[in-house]
């Protein structure tokens, strides 16, 4: 095959591995900090604070995503959003993306080049890049990325350090994912403010580090759902956690379309996932930093409630289940 027809090659296999992986690493910019970037066995990237945060999620078609829902870029975003909220949820920084992508031999190429733009996009929001990555064959569209951060100089928030008289609060939407799933899920396209919401979630990254700067004790990004993420920092901590149903905004956006669709928005609010909000829980003493709202307390005990009773019905997304 000659330069030109790989050029336009329609599908991967056409262009082959070492094709698509010279096509989605061409002409993007290094990533700050990376001092040796893809291209040989691994990266090599400045670890400023001398520790390294690093968690990975992985993405699948029909588990994840649909391809008639969301579109490649889109896809994208999300893969490198979920990523980057588990760095913030450490009160960390990202510092740059690893890639591994499966697919199937007929994938268009464009697919690929556009899952790239996405991913791109996203991570340049938070000023870094991807530094290396893996393209293999697979049944199932699969996308796994790893990120890496720094904590600067700071201690990381974990799930245990939650402690009685704390305060819980969250930064970032709660619902509206959810909402948009559902929406999808019935067979629509809109509204687009809870469509757009799921299909590229806006995770606060700011609000990771701004929380262990103000001393947040525990902290955990909301992927699963609220109840049932902030069910890990009960556990983690062993205490309990009660949230005040008062205290915690059940949006006018959401009410219309959950009544619309004969839905409960609250319960998106509560247990839906994928908006990547942070959920931490605070000393009483001080004041919650800016992008953070108190949704309820922390005692002695042990589960998550709401407004003292066990919530009926799952708190959160499970897979095999
Ligand atoms: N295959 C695995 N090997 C080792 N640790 C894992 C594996 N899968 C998940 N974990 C760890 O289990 C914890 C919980 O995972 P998960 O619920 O996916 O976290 P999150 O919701 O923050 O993405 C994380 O610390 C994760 O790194
Ligand atoms: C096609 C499709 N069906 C269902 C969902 C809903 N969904 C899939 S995974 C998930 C929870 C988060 O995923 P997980 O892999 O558990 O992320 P982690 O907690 O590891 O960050 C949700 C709500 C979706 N996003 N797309
Ligand atoms: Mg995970
Ligand atoms: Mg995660
Ligand atoms: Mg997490």
């Amino acid at each position: 095959m000659g330069p030109d027809s790989s050029q336009d090659a329609p599908t991967v296999s056409q262009l082959g591995e070492f094709g698509l992986i010279d096509r989605v690493t061409a002409g993007q910019p290094q990533s700050p900090g990376t001092l040796l970037g893809p291209g040989d066995d691994a990266a090599v990237l400045a670890a400023p604070d001398g520790r390294v945060v690093a968690t990975t999620d992985v993405l699948v078609e029909q588990v994840h995503f649909r391809f008639d829902w969301s579109t490649p870029h889109q896809v994208g975003r999300k893969a490198v959003a979920v990523n980057l909220s588990d760095i913030a949820a450490m009160g960390a920084v990202p510092t740059g993306l690893l890639v591994g992508l499966g697919c199937s031999p007929e994938l268009p190429t464009k697919v690929v080049d556009e899952l790239a733009g996405g991913m791109w996009e996203e991570a340049q929001q938070v000023g870094i890049g991807i530094i290396g990555g893996d393209m293999v064959s697979a049944t199932s569209l699969t996308i796994s990325i790893t990120a890496l951060g720094d904590l600067q100089g700071r201690a990381p928030v974990t799930r245990s350090g939650a402690r009685p008289g704390d305060v819980v609060a969250v930064a970032g939407r709660l619902g509206w994912s959810a909402a948009g799933l559902a929406v999808l899920g019935r067979g629509f396209r809109s509204p687009v403010a809870v469509v757009g919401a799921h299909r590229v979630p806006e995770p606060p990254y700011g609000a990771g580090p701004q929380a262990a700067v103000a001393g947040a004790t525990s902290m955990v990004d909301t992927s699963d759902g609220l109840l049932a993420d902030l069910g890990h920092i009960a556990a983690a901590s062993q205490v309990a956690i009660d949230i005040r149903t008062e205290q915690v905004e059940v949006p006018q956006r959401l009410t219309e379309v959950a009544s619309a669709l004969g839905a409960d928005a609250r319960h998106w609010v509560l247990t839906g996932g994928e908006d990547q909000a942070l959920a931490a829980t605070f000393p009483p003493s001080r004041p919650l930093p800016a992008e953070w709202r108190a949704i309820g307390v922390v005692a002695e005990g042990t589960g998550v409630t709401v407004d003292g009773a066990l919530y009926e019905g799952s708190s959160g997304w499970e897979h095999w289940r």
